[in-house]
């Protein structure tokens, strides 16, 4: 990707940017204002993930990639506990972190703790005061003379990301806490991985379910591409992986019947999932002995911890 512009001009910045926050406080409102799309899909999975993207903004000379940071909350178990160590080197390996608090509510025990996490990193930290439009203005600087007393923001932003009110100053200041960096992913990208897995989960299961015994578990889906189209159809182009040529012919079908009834029923549940149109593009492909194959599996995103 091109570091300078045409003109020879600005330097393309980019970064990586996580959202912290309370439950409920607006994170993926103001992502879907960022970003324009429905992005925030799968927001009730459970937490497994430790970097999950939240979005993707690009423009010609800017990528901010939002972080999630789910375990940042107060742990509640082994498995919290792991979360935030892994919550905080996760902090470490941003350029900035937004923290959002609900300026309807006030300071809770959740925010304190937040903000004890946030003192163990040096990651600039932006206090955005989201749901303005909640308050009278002249409730919002003794607001902001609390939350100074607990911790040095790098910036305060107030903004009501359901409106979309100071939100673009919110990218500006944002945008000079960035490197110059590379473009990390495509522009019309929307997501990453946790989405793309279950995608070709559900495309795996509708093989299984349609063919029983022949093609027992020798069968893997790789998702290529996962894209929003301008026309706002998410795009997924998807690998059927089969271990011999037979299979690959009882996948394809009588004139590629079995292969289209399989794309029927997976874009139906993919559809339902992104709550988006979707055109599911899918392939067969052997991939002799693939489960035996170290580096294929890795390609395929199976991983060992
Ligand atoms: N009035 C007002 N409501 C807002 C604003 N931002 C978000 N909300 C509302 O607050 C509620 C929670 O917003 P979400 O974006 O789902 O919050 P979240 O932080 O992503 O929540 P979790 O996914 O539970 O962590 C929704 O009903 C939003 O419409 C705002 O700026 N003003």
């Amino acid at each position: 990707m091109n570091q300078t512009n045409e003109q020879g001009g600005n330097k393309f910045r980019s970064g990586f940017v996580a959202i912290i926050g309370r439950p409920n406080v607006g994170k993926s409102t103001l992502m879907n204002h960022l970003i324009g799309q429905k992005i925030a899909i799968m927001s009730d999975k459970p937490q497994t993930t430790r970097n999950k993207i939240h979005g993707v903004y690009t423009t010609n000379d800017t990528q901010i990639v939002f972080l999630d940071t789910p375990g940042i909350h107060k742990p509640q178990s082994k498995l919290g506990n792991y979360m935030m160590q892994t919550a905080e080197s996760a902090l470490k390996e941003v350029e900035a972190a937004l923290f959002l608090v609900d300026v309807s509510e006030g300071i809770g025990g959740g925010d304190r703790f937040i903000i004890e996490q946030l003192k163990k990193v040096k990651t600039p930290v932006f206090l955005v005061m989201n749901k303005i439009d909640k308050i009278e203005p002249e409730q919002l600087l003794p607001m902001i003379a609390q939350y100074n007393e607990l911790y040095s923001f790098a910036e305060i932003v107030p903004i009501s990301a359901l409106n979309g009110n100071n939100v673009t100053t919110l990218l500006e200041q944002l945008t000079r806490y960035l490197p110059e960096g590379p473009q990390y992913y495509p522009a019309d990208q929307i997501t990453d991985h946790p989405e793309q897995f279950v995608c070709a989960e559900l495309i795996r299961e509708k093989i299984l379910h349609m063919t029983r015994e022949e093609v027992p578990h020798s069968i893997a889906v790789a998702i290529e591409d996962m894209r929003v189209q301008e026309n706002g159809v998410v795009y997924i182009g998807a690998v059927i992986f089969v271990e011999r040529d037979s299979q690959k012919g009882i996948i394809i079908g009588k004139r590629g019947d079995f292969l289209k009834e399989v794309g029927k029923q997976a874009r139906k549940d993919i559809e339902a999932l992104l709550g988006s149109r979707t055109f599911l593009e899918l392939w067969v492909k052997v991939k002799k002995d693939w489960r035996n194959q170290e580096r294929v599996l890795k390609d395929l995103g199976f991983r060992h911890d």
